[in-house]
């Protein structure tokens, strides 16, 4: 198994270039079952979790083609069987997606339940309450969804949580349905809205993503499209986290700064010297130890949970005591236990991390458990004073794209080898 060695203390400088969103890319390729012709989807990063999504298309017979610059070209009219088995559902739980896709164009789907993940427990039942309300019949068996529907009827669906990936299921799902859809309480993530832009281009009538309450009306057949996956504003958060823990002066390339307003609020509250422009943005410490920032964690437009790990990494280092509160995920606080390993002075409360800014870390072997936890322990391994190894970081290849040659071309000290 790989495993990440840093050797921290360089304050990273330079410019790195952010890839396609991975939580816009999965939707988006399930969302290439919808359609009758042929889909071509740009800017899609190279990931494991892409890569485990195309298994999973080829493997219900849909024909699936990659180009060197990673354009996919998706071929669904080839589908075989309706099925998402276990073993590729347990490694990515985003497989969930192809539900709402296939029981609206093919009237079945069986779907191995998720399960819980380290960072929660993770229900589906909004998805599989949605499907219910637009006429499908889903039973849970064997540890598999089974739905079966003739054409889904348009409905009015009053989420009772938040859910991204409940909402892109509902989405597609009332793409093909009979009526008109109202998805209410809807999530306003841009990766929703994106998936909403590539079903348009494919035909769908969608108004509303972005909002709260998303309408959609359905049409009888999408067909083919060719779309580009947006800039992936965690990975870009990331980036920026790592330009300030370091006291560096970074800037990310390919970046939509106003998908990032939260977490630009809270590195400027951090003290760094952000600018932005059209598609990049550049954060400067002018070499400053960072404050101590508090962080509480809500669907957007508010700080998105995925940076959660990130920001407390900082708040390790930083000047003064921060509270950092995660109100999505009940058990997203793994990489705090590992920070306190690195010498970091971190106190739990429920669901508050209380982290008292040490003035350094020292190195010590690691394990990351999810992968934001991941990125969160090579953000301090920058700074621990020492060689710090990253376990188990095939967690970090699900999410973050060629990571060690980003942070080198940055200046870090990172390799990557086989523990
Ligand atoms: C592939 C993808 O896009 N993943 C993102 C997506 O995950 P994902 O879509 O799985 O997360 P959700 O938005 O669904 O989860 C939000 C909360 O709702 C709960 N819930 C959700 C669905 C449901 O049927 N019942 C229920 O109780 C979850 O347990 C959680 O507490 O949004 C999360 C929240 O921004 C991000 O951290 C993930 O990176
Ligand atoms: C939690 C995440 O992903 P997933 O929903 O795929 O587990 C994430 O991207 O941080």
């Amino acid at each position: 198994m790989d495993k990440l060695q840093i050797g921290g203390g360089t304050p990273l400088v330079g410019e790195v270039r952010i890839s396609g969103a991975k939580n816009a890319a999965l939707p988006i390729l399930a969302g290439t079952l919808l359609a009758q012709d042929a889909v071509s989807v740009g800017n899609v990063p190279h990931l494991q979790d892409v890569t485990t999504m195309i298994e999973l298309l080829g493997r219900m017979g849909v024909s699936v083609t990659i180009d060197d610059r990673m354009r996919v070209e998706v071929d669904a009219t080839t589908i075989r069987e309706c099925v998402a088995p276990y073993e590729l559902v347990r490694t990515m739980r985003a497989s969930i997606l192809v539900l709402g896709p296939l029981l609206a164009r093919f009237g079945q789907a069986d779907v191995s339940l998720p399960g819980g993940c380290a960072i929660g427990a993770r229900p589906v039942n909004i998805h599989v309450d949605g499907l219910r309300a637009m006429g499908a019949d889903v039973q849970i068996e064997n540890g598999y969804i089974r739905a079966r529907a003739g054409r889904l009827k348009g409905a009015r669906l009053v989420l009772d949580m938040v859910t991204v990936t409940g909402t892109e299921n509902l989405l597609m799902a009332a793409t093909l349905a009979q009526g008109e859809t109202v998805i209410e309480n809807a999530a306003r993530e841009p990766e929703v809205v994106d998936l909403a832009e590539f079903l348009v281009a494919m035909g769908a009538r969608i108004s509303g993503a972005g909002t709260d309450r998303i309408v959609v009306e359905g049409v009888p057949r999408l067909g083919g499209a060719s779309y580009d996956v947006l800039p992936d504003r965690i990975e870009a958060g990331t980036y920026l986290v790592a330009g300030a823990i370091s006291r560096g002066h970074v800037r990310v390339r390919g970046a939509r700064p106003d998908h990032l307003d939260a977490v630009l609020l809270k590195l400027r509250e951090a003290g760094a010297h952000i600018e932005t422009g059209d598609r990049w943005i550049d954060l400067n410490m002018c070499g400053r130890r960072p404050d101590a920032v508090d962080i509480r964690t809500a669907p957007y437009p508010a700080f998105p949970t995925d940076m959660q790990a990130q920001f407390a990494a900082i708040n390790t280092v930083a000047q003064g005591v921060s509270a950092v509160t995660e109100t999505i995920f009940e058990n997203r606080f793994m990489h705090m236990l590992e920070m306190r390993r690195l010498g970091a002075d971190i106190r739990i409360e429920g669901s508050t991390a209380i982290i008292r800014g040490v003035p350094k870390l020292t190195a010590a072997p690691v394990m990351a458990t999810d992968l934001r936890a991941s990125a969160s322990l090579v953000l301090a391994g920058l700074v621990a004073e020492g060689t710090t190894d990253i376990h188990r970081i095939y967690h970090i290849d699900r999410g973050y794209e060629r990571i060690e040659e980003k942070l080198k071309q940055l200046g870090a000290d990172i390799r990557r080898s086989s523990a």
